[in-house]
């Protein structure tokens, strides 16, 4: 008799830990804990295929649970993540000492909270989250999520982003759905903050938000700062050129390219609340060479002649309306053979990916609804916005990126004068 499903799912599970253990045992490494002190990253010293055999485990993990739950609970999933804001809100990690605990009572007086909500938070974040444990009954202590999240400014950012700005929007985008919109003023995020303004007006009038914004921002990875650097040929630019990084915040992609490429010059522009006194933040290796400044990019391109006009993960925030207004008021300043360098996310064929990239990138699409009412886009929807924004953009092409290909490199050229 062959086997079940569920058994093969468990079967999997266990092959492909196997290779896992045998990479940690062979190279000396910690096993993945939650006590802290364990690794940030589960697996290290990772390679392509070790991160196939934990991308594995998981999606038959994933899927050996579902099916061992049942419908009722697909339908009815774990969805109340104020436990985990309230953590964040009342900056709980912060008050709880490294190396020993501290009773729910002296906890709740530093976070101005009651003993008993104090309490029931730690206690559900524990059980659902593996974030703090009660190694004594009405004690606290880290974990290595909890201890992570005291540690890195990092992840206080993400986690902002995610409870403070996320969250709310998700829950009002049902309002913003039904108005048909194209209008990126009308969407989750402004119905949940009272606003008519769009997101990112809105956070230039709330400095402190819009800086954890771009903090958050800042902490893209490694694998797409390289992925940028690979699939665009940047080392065939003439020396001298410049590259103008539209929206790069606080300019750590620009640093990023300075340091690999160095014979380039960099012009990051943001919005002025994003950049103000962000200029003497450049490392001095580069600062020669990467200067930021404030322009708002849908009103005329002031850098005339640059070779590259560089988008990350901009467009994607954006209605198709304003991207195609973004990509005009760059044509005047174009000179020919320019190219305008996109990276951002590639929507795939539905269920062309592994499962996980594929909930990656549903994710991601659904979080622009919330956050800006716009979208994730296709390879051509990408080359769509290019024909409407003026039909002299030419040599299209989008690349999706072999190590993580939810995601894509486009470009297109100036062939206008
Ligand atoms: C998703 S972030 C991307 C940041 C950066 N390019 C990166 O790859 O990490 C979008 C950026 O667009 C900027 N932005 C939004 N509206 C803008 C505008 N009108 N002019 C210039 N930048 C803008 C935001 O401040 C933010 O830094």
């Amino acid at each position: 008799m062959p086997n079940s499903r569920i058994v093969q799912l468990a079967q999997m599970i266990a092959t492909r830990t196997s290779v896992l253990d045998e990479h940690i045992q062979n190279n000396n490494l910690s096993q993945p804990a939650f006590e802290p002190g364990s690794p940030t990253e589960p697996i290290q010293q990772t390679t392509p295929e070790i991160e196939k055999a934990r991308t594995d485990v998981i999606e038959a993990a994933i899927e050996l649970r579902q099916l061992l739950e049942g419908p009722v609970r697909l339908l009815l999933p774990e969805s109340n993540f104020s436990p985990l804001a309230a953590i964040y809100n009342f900056k709980v990690a912060s008050f709880v000492p490294l190396g020993c605990s501290i009773s729910f009572v002296e906890l709740a007086d530093k976070c101005g909270l009651s003993e008993h909500d104090l309490g029931r938070i730690i206690r559900y974040v524990a059980a659902h989250h593996r974030v703090f444990c009660e190694p004594e009954k009405g004690y606290v202590a880290h974990t290595a999520a909890s201890k992570l999240l005291s540690e890195n400014k990092m992840i206080e950012h993400l986690m902002g982003l995610t409870f403070a700005e996320c969250w709310p929007a998700h829950s009002r985008v049902i309002d913003a759905i039904a108005r048909k919109s194209e209008e990126p003023n009308i969407s989750g995020y402004a119905f949940a903050n009272g606003t008519s303004l769009n997101t990112f007006d809105f956070l230039s009038h709330h400095p402190e938000r819009a800086h954890r914004f771009a903090g958050a921002m800042s902490s893209t990875s490694q694998a797409s700062l390289d992925a940028l650097s690979n699939y665009f040929g940047w080392a065939g630019l003439e020396a001298g050129t410049t590259v103008v990084d539209l929206g790069g915040g606080q300019g750590h992609v620009s640093v990023h390219l300075a340091r690999t490429f160095t014979h380039l010059h960099f012009v990051v522009q943001d919005m002025a609340a994003v950049v103000d006194g962000m200029g003497e933040k450049i490392p001095e290796d580069v600062q020669d060479r990467v200067k930021i400044t404030a322009h708002d990019m849908f009103t005329k391109q002031p850098i005339k002649g640059a070779g590259v006009y560089l988008l990350r993960y901009i467009l994607h925030d954006w209605p198709d309306k304003y991207c195609v207004e973004v990509l005009r008021h760059l044509t005047a300043a174009m000179k020919k053979g320019a190219k305008v360098v996109v990276q951002d996310h590639l929507l795939p064929e539905p269920g062309t990916l592994p499962l996980l990239q594929e909930m990656q990138i549903r994710s991601m699409d659904a979080i622009m609804l919330s956050l800006f009412n716009s979208r994730e886009r296709e390879v051509d929807d990408w080359q769509n916005l290019f024909n409407q924004a003026d039909g002299r953009f030419g040599g299209f092409r989008a690349t999706r990126v072999k190590e993580n290909p939810s995601t894509g490199i486009i470009v297109a050229e100036w062939t206008g004068e």
